[in-house]
């Protein structure tokens, strides 16, 4: 038997899920599953499921960084007398760890020295992103030495979209130097979402056309076409695009020249392997809904009658609409489903009525009491019946996705060193 555990470090979240297989399976088979969620929004909370065993909401002290959490998620699993397969250290085979952005790689990679120099080297590309996942991956060199360490990259699923989509109208000789271009991000949940929904409805993945929306601290929308990404909002890094938590997504790039004088110069949390402007600082970790409410939490946002809480709920739903119009008009009206999923995504009932009635012209329509319904499936329809196209809620999980991934990728990873 194989243990496999499956490391998913967000801007605000590490979720962590652990898995077991038959050693030539490629079915993982859930363990338990761990969330430090918060860490932009203390104190952090421990969610927890192990079979029957739930945990919800346990306030945590002293936690405040993705290492943290990953540290004290780890302790807290090998504490668990109902999780045997955990007690020793050399029982856990693979480390899947999701990586945001992966520069040119098309695949997963096992982190070597030189992945792991390599993905240090991107983390200005992703100043919320690479740097946690990589203090996660010491830690499990430390802790875990006789695991395989493996990177699972958000960008990879975006490698298909078309140059003229990816290419920023710049100078090409500055752009090619310096790898300048579109990457896109939440990939790995982006391939789970189009393999869920293609079952769903009975359908090879290489013939579905969706317009997806991954809405969570970090929120993006992605146009798949033939069962491949075809644009993004996100960018060259995860700013551009929707706004979230902390992000102010896209602006008129010349706005913060007049935000500020020193938009230039190095930020004070910039460190030696992460050179982040005072700019990129303000619009990565002070903007977004924590600047237009004082809050990061997007439910408590939702459920407000304050004037200020309504303004960012207004945005948020003007913005996301600003994509699902052009994705359908590039998939030219030839669409299977409107997919939301991340936590606001799935657990926001009125933002998802909100953004439907503003595509209701192109054939989309909620139905009311099934949008507000528990989605528990996979992927739950909670479209109106006389809706021409369908509205659909994916429960994403990139933590599955990766240990899908590694199952079945076994060979490339066995008897590497990493
Ligand atoms: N009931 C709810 N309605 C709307 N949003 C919610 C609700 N509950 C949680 N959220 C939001 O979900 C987001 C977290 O999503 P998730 O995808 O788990 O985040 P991460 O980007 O860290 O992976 C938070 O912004 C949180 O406020
Ligand atoms: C890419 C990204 O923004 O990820 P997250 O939403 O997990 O922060
Ligand atoms: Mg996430």
């Amino acid at each position: 038997m194989e243990v496999v555990l499956s490391i998913n470090a967000g801007s605000s979240s590490v979720k962590i899920s652990v898995y077991k297989a038959e050693p030539s399976s490629t079915t993982p088979q859930q363990l338990a599953e761990a969330t430090v969620e918060g860490l932009t929004a203390p104190p952090a909370k421990l969610k927890y499921s192990r079979g029957d065993q739930k945990i919800k909401g346990k306030e945590l002290e002293n936690i405040n960084s993705q290492e943290d959490a990953f540290k004290y998620i780890l302790s807290h699993l090998q504490k668990d007398d109902g999780l045997p397969e955990l007690s020793k250290t050399e029982d856990i085979h693979f480390t899947c760890h999701r990586v945001v952005h992966g520069g040119d790689y098309p695949r997963a990679q096992i982190i070597d020295k030189e992945t792991y120099h390599h993905i240090e080297e991107l983390s200005d590309l992703a100043p919320l992103h690479n740097a946690p996942a990589l203090s996660i991956v010491r830690a499990v060199s430390e802790i875990l030495p006789h695991a395989k360490n493996v990177a699972y990259f958000d960008s990879s699923f975006h490698a298909t979209i078309p140059k003229h989509i990816c290419t920023y109208p710049i100078d090409q000789e500055v752009a090619e130097k310096n790898r300048l271009r579109k990457y896109g991000f939440h990939g790995i949940s982006y391939q789970f979402i189009t393999d869920a929904v293609a079952s769903h409805l009975n359908k090879p993945a290489e013939k579905l056309n969706i317009i997806a929306l991954h809405l969570g601290s970090g929120a993006s929308a992605c146009c798949i076409k033939a069962g491949r990404s075809h644009d993004t909002s996100m960018g060259l890094t995860p700013l551009a695009g929707l706004p979230g938590a902390t992000r102010s997504g896209s602006i008129d790039p010349s706005l913060m020249f007049h935000f500020t004088h020193s938009a230039g110069s190095i930020s004070h949390s910039a460190s030696s392997h992460m050179h982040i402007t005072q700019a990129e600082e303000i619009l990565n970790k002070k903007s977004g809904w924590k600047a237009l409410t004082g809050t990061t939490d997007f439910g408590e946002i939702s459920a407000s009658e304050k004037d200020s809480h309504k303004l960012a709920f207004d945005i948020f739903v003007d913005r996301i609409l600003n994509y699902v119009g052009p994705y359908f008009t590039k998939l030219n009206g030839k669409v299977d489903a409107l997919v939301f999923a991340g936590g606001i995504g799935e657990k926001g009932a009125k933002l998802r009525q909100e953004v439907v009635n503003g595509v209701e012209c192109l054939g989309f329509k909620l139905d009311a009491k099934k949008n507000e319904g528990p989605a528990d499936e996979v992927v739950t329809d909670v479209s109106d019946e006389g809706a021409k196209f369908k509205t659909l809620i994916c429960q994403t999980d990139e933590q599955l996705q990766m240990a899908k991934g590694i199952l079945a990728d076994r060979g490339r990873f066995v008897g590497k060193k990493g």
